[in-house]
C-alpha cells in the first residue's frame, strides 16, 4: 500500500522530524535538493524558478548546489520582491553569497525564448492553497508554452496537494521530484498526470505515516497448501442469467474460477441455463427454484438483470440488478457484504448526486462508508475502496478504458466472490479482485477487449 497524503498529514510527518527527532530543517532542505538534483541529466543548464516559499528555498539549494557541479545555472523568481523568510531566507544567501543573482522579469516569455537544458519548478509546493493568478500564473503559463523539460519540486506548481482536482492552471512536469512521501495530487488522475514522471526522494522523515488515502499495490495472497483439494478453496454460488443476459452469469462464474474457487454453482433463471452451462462446463449450473445450496462459502447476487436477493446469512456480494434504489444504507450496515457500483448505479443507491470527479467520488464514499462494516467498491478510472469498519480509502491504480465494456463488472463480481471463497476477508477480497482485474487489462490492447480476454489472463498473472 502507497501512502497518498494530504498538505496536513505531511505537516505532522514533517513537525515529527524537525520537533520530535531534532532534524534541522535545512538538513531537510538539503537532502531534498541533492535527491532533486540527481534527477536532471548531467551537464545541461539548469534555469531554476524560486517562489515565495520554501518550495523557493528547496530551489534556490538545488540552484547553489548545481553551480557547485560546475553546471550553467540562473535562478527566476515572478516577483521583483520576494520577501523570503526563514529557511527560504538563508537559501537565497547562500545562492547570493556564491556569487549568484535572482532575476525576474514582467515577460516570461521572452526570458524563456533563449533558454536551454532543463527549467527546475520551484514555485509552490505543499503551501499551495489557492489558483494560481498574477505573476506565478504568467509564468506557469509561459513555461507550459516553452516546450522546455521541466523536473518539478515536490509537486507540479498550480496542484492542490490534496486534491486529484487541477484548480486552474499548473506546470506541466516532465519529471516531478517528490520529497519524502506521495501527496493526493502524486495518486490521482488527473493531477497525476501534470507531475510527469514520478520519484520519491527519500528525506529522513517517518517511513510509514498515517493517510486516509492509499493507493492499492499487488496483493499478496495466501499460499495454496501442496495437498489442497477443491474444498479447500470454497464455493462460490452466484444467482445470475435471466433471458437476454445470460452471459452475464457465464463471466461471473469464469471470474470466480480463473481466480482459484474451488466450487462454483450457478443458480440461473431456468430458461437460460442450459446455455448458461453450455458456456462454462467448469460450474455446476442449475435452474433457480428459490433456495439456495447448505454449503456455499459466499453468494454473489445481480449480474444479467437478478433483483431479489435471497435470504442468506453469510459472505454476499452485490452487482448490477441487486443494487437497487435506495438501499445502499442497508448494505453498508450489512456485515460481510460487498457491492460494486459504478457512478450511477452508486447514485441510486445512495440517492445521492452522480459523483462525477475524483475528489466526489472521494467524499461520498467516505461519507457512506464510515464505520460501516460493508466494503463498498466504487468502479470507474481509479475504483475507491472504502468500509469494512476501516477509515481509510484504498485507490486501485490499474486498467485503462478498454474496461469500459459490457461483462467487465460481472467479471469482477465473480472475482470478488471467488476470492472471498478461498478465505481473503471481504475488504481484502475485493482489493485483489480490482487490483487483478486491471492488471490484466493492462496485459491487453485498449479498444476491442472482451472480459473473456481479462479471464484468460488471470492465472498466469495470479502466478507472478
Ligand atoms: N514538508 C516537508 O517535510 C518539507 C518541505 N519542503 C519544501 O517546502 C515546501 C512547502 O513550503 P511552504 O510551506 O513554504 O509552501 P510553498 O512554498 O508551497 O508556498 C509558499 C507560500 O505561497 C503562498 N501561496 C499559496 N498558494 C498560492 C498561489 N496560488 N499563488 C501564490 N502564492 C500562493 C502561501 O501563502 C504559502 O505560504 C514543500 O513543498 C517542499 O518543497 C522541503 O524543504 C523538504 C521538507
Ligand atoms: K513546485
Amino acid at each position: 500500500m502507497i501512502p497518498l497524503l494530504t498538505a496536513d498529514e505531511m505537516r505532522v510527518v514533517e513537525r515529527q522530524a524537525i520537533e520530535g527527532w531534532g532534524v534541522p530543517s535545512l538538513v531537510l532542505q538539503e537532502h531534498a535538493a541533492l535527491g532533486a538534483l540527481a534527477l536532471l541529466p548531467p551537464g545541461q543548464p539548469v534555469h531554476v524558478l524560486a517562489g515565495p516559499g520554501n518550495n523557493g528555498g528547496d530551489a534556490l539549494a538545488l540552484a547553489r548546489l548545481a553551480r557547485l557541479e560546475g553546471r550553467e545555472v540562473s535562478v527566476w523568481s515572478p516577483s521583483a520582491q520576494p520577501g523570503w523568510r526563514g529557511d527560504a531566507a538563508h537559501q537565497a544567501r547562500l545562492w547570493k553569497g556564491l556569487g549568484g543573482e535572482i532575476r525576474t522579469s514582467t515577460a516570461p516569455a521572452e526570458a524563456m525564448a533563449v533558454w536551454r537544458g532543463w527549467v527546475v519548478d520551484g514555485l509552490l509546493g505543499l503551501g499551495t492553497t489557492r489558483p494560481l493568478e498574477g505573476a506565478a500564473l504568467a509564468w506557469v503559463r509561459a513555461l507550459n508554452a516553452s516546450g522546455l523539460p521541466v523536473l518539478a519540486l515536490d509537486l507540479p506548481s498550480g496542484l492542490d496537494p490534496s486534491a486529484a482536482e487541477i484548480p486552474g492552471e499548473a506546470v506541466r512536469a516532465t519529471r516531478t521530484a517528490c520529497f519524502g512521501h506521495r501527496k493526493v495530487c502524486h495518486g490521482l488522475m488527473p493531477a497525476r498526470e501534470a507531475c510527469g514522471d514520478i520519484t520519491v526522494v527519500p528525506i529522513p522523515l517517518d517511513r510509514a505515516p498515517r493517510a486516509a488515502l492509499q493507493l492499492l499495490e499487488r496483493p499478496i495472497l495466501p499460499p495454496r497448501a501442496w495437498d489442497a483439494h477443491k474444498g479447500s478453496f470454497g464455493h462460490v454460488v452466484i444467482r445470475a442469467g435471466s433471458l437476454g443476459m445470460s452471459g452475464a452469469a457465464v463471466l461471473s462464474a469464469l471470474g470466480a474460477l480463473r481466480v482459484g474457487a474451488g466450487l462454483v454453482t450457478v443458480l440461473t433463471d431456468p430458461e437460460v441455463r442450459a446455455e448458461v452451462a453450455a458456456q462454462v462446463p467448469e460450474a455446476m449450473v442449475r435452474p433457480w427454484q428459490g433456495t439456495l445450496p447448505a454449503e456455499a462459502d459466499v453468494l454473489l447476487v445481480g449480474p444479467g438483470g437478478i433483483d431479489q436477493v435471497p435470504d442468506w446469512e453469510g459472505p454476499l456480494v452485490l452487482d448490477a440488478s441487486a443494487l437497487k434504489e435506495g438501499e445502499g444504507k442497508r448494505w453498508m450496515e450489512r456485515p460481510g457484504t460487498a457491492i460494486t457500483p459504478h457512478p450511477g448505479e452508486f447514485a441510486r443507491l445512495f440517492r445521492l448526486p452522480r459523483p462525477m470527479l475524483m475528489d466526489e467520488r472521494l467524499a461520498q464514499a467516505r461519507q457512506v462508508s464510515t464505520g460501516k462494516p460493508g466494503v463498498l467498491l466504487l468502479k470507474g478510472a481509479q475504483s475507491v475502496l472504502a468500509g469494512g469498519a476501516r477509515e481509510e480509502l484504498w485507490i486501485n491504480p490499474t486498467g485503462h478504458p478498454g474496461l469500459a465494456t459490457g461483462g467487465s463488472g460481472d467479471l469482477l463480481a465473480g472475482m470478488v466472490a471467488g476470492f472471498r471463497a478461498q478465505g481473503l476477508p471481504m475488504r481484502e477480497a475485493v482489493a485483489a479482485a480490482a487490483w487483478f482485474h486491471g492488471a490484466a487489462a493492462d496485459r491487453l490492447p485498449g479498444a476491442g477487449l472482451l472480459p473473456r480476454d481479462l479471464a484468460d489472463q488471470l492465472p498466469e498473472l495470479l502466478r507472478g
